[in-house]
């Protein structure tokens, strides 16, 4: 399988990416096949490696050092400076090296050099207020990759795992007022022929059966509560059918998601951010993965934030993370199969 290294952006350093990036690095260092690097100015990281009594990082200048180093410490493609940071305080004026990383990041996986990236956790109100314009990590690698060559239909579409759910999203980070305005069966169709393609390439589902959720409650009781069921989310199925996939009609999404739905589905298609990701953090918060589906390179993340709260305190779990790192492995792997095949 693909031999490459993953990356690991440094996310928002104020946050519980540092703490979280020496505990998986701890966990993993005897899995060479989960081998990677971080990017990132070294000097951030070298305090957290010390607190915790674990060898220093060191910087390597080529990807191909990672796997080499991993075993004996982790390997850091060094971004250089940084401002200062204390943990639990955000500022803004980290934004630019915390974005350079994830630009870095794209850049190995564009060129081979690395066969996936993982993303730690950015605040996306400390990057707005440096002048992102991005709701967010999916859509800022959607653009950093858009000239890119992507076989298959191109997102990109967010989609949170865990908990034996797999639950991606038509709308994403806007106000919830407008999430019904803004669906469409446009955004609905391109959404759920992504998730179609990428179950059977990343994931290795053959024959996918996609759910998707109404909007209102009880899917519009028939139009009684409300007409985006009959307007919209159904006749965007219908057209999913008739090319082929295999996606319902809108749903109820408060029974949708228990236990015997789930095993008649391979994923569901919820309609809004919290409606589809509130199941998935109830169930498995530290087991969560972010997968961002229809790019060019593999992307996942842990599916918790930065934790401003508990930076620096050493108590944040690196269990997400770690099963983000292991995600982005195994869709590489699938890739490189389904390349070959
Ligand atoms: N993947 C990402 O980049 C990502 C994901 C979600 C939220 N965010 C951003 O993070 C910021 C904070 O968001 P939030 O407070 O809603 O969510 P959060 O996930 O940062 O925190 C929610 C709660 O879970 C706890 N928690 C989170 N991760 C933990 C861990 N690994 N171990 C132990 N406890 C943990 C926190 O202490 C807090 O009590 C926001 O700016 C948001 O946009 C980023
Ligand atoms: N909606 C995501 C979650 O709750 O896990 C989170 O905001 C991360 O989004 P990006 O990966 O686009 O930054």
């Amino acid at each position: 399988m693909s031999q490459k290294p993953l990356v690991l952006t440094l996310g928002d350093p104020a946050g519980i990416g540092p703490e979280i990036t020496a505990k998986a690095w701890a966990a993993l260092r005897h899995q060479p096949d989960l081998a990677f690097g971080l990017i990132g100015p070294i000097a951030l990281i070298k305090g957290v490696f010390s607190d915790m009594d674990l060898p220093a990082p060191v910087a390597v200048s080529d990807y191909s050092d990672i796997p080499k180093t991993f075993a004996d410490t982790l390997p850091v493609i060094n971004l250089g400076d940084s401002p200062l940071v204390i943990a639990g305080k955000p500022d803004s004026a980290l934004a630019p090296i915390i974005t350079g990383s994830i630009a870095a990041a794209v850049t190995a996986c564009l060129s081979g050099e690395a066969a996936g990236l993982i993303t730690n956790p950015i605040a996306k109100e400390v990057l707005y207020k440096a002048g992102f314009s991005h709701p967010g990590h999916t859509e800022y690698l959607g653009e950093l990759t858009k000239g890119a060559p992507h076989s298959g239909p191109r997102g990109p579409v967010m989609m949170l795992s865990g908990g034996g759910l797999r639950v991606a999203l038509a709308t994403v980070h806007l106000p919830l007022k407008d999430a019904a305005s803004t669906l469409s069966m446009e955004t609905i169709i391109s959404t759920a022929t992504v998730m179609h393609h990428a179950l059977i390439r990343d994931f290795g589902v053959k024959n996918p059966r996609i759910a998707l959720t109404g909007l209102n409650p009880h899917a519009g009781e028939g139009g009684a509560l409300g007409r985006e069921e009959l307007e919209i989310i159904n006749p965007a199925a219908n057209a999913l059918r008739s090319v082929g996939i295999n996606a319902t009609d809108a749903k109820p999404a408060d029974t949708l998601f228990h236990a015997e739905a789930r095993e008649g589905y391979d994923a569901v298609l919820a309609m809004y951010h919290d409606q589809g990701l509130i199941p998935v953090k109830t169930l498995d918060f530290h087991g969560g993965v972010n997968i961002t589906l229809g790019l060019p390179i593999v992307r996942t993340s842990p599916d918790h934030g930065t934790a401003f709260g508990i930076a620096g305190q050493n108590i944040a779990r690196a269990d997400s993370v770690i099963a983000a790192i292991k995600s982005a492995r195994n869709i590489a792997n699938n890739r490189a199969k389904s390349n070959v095949g």
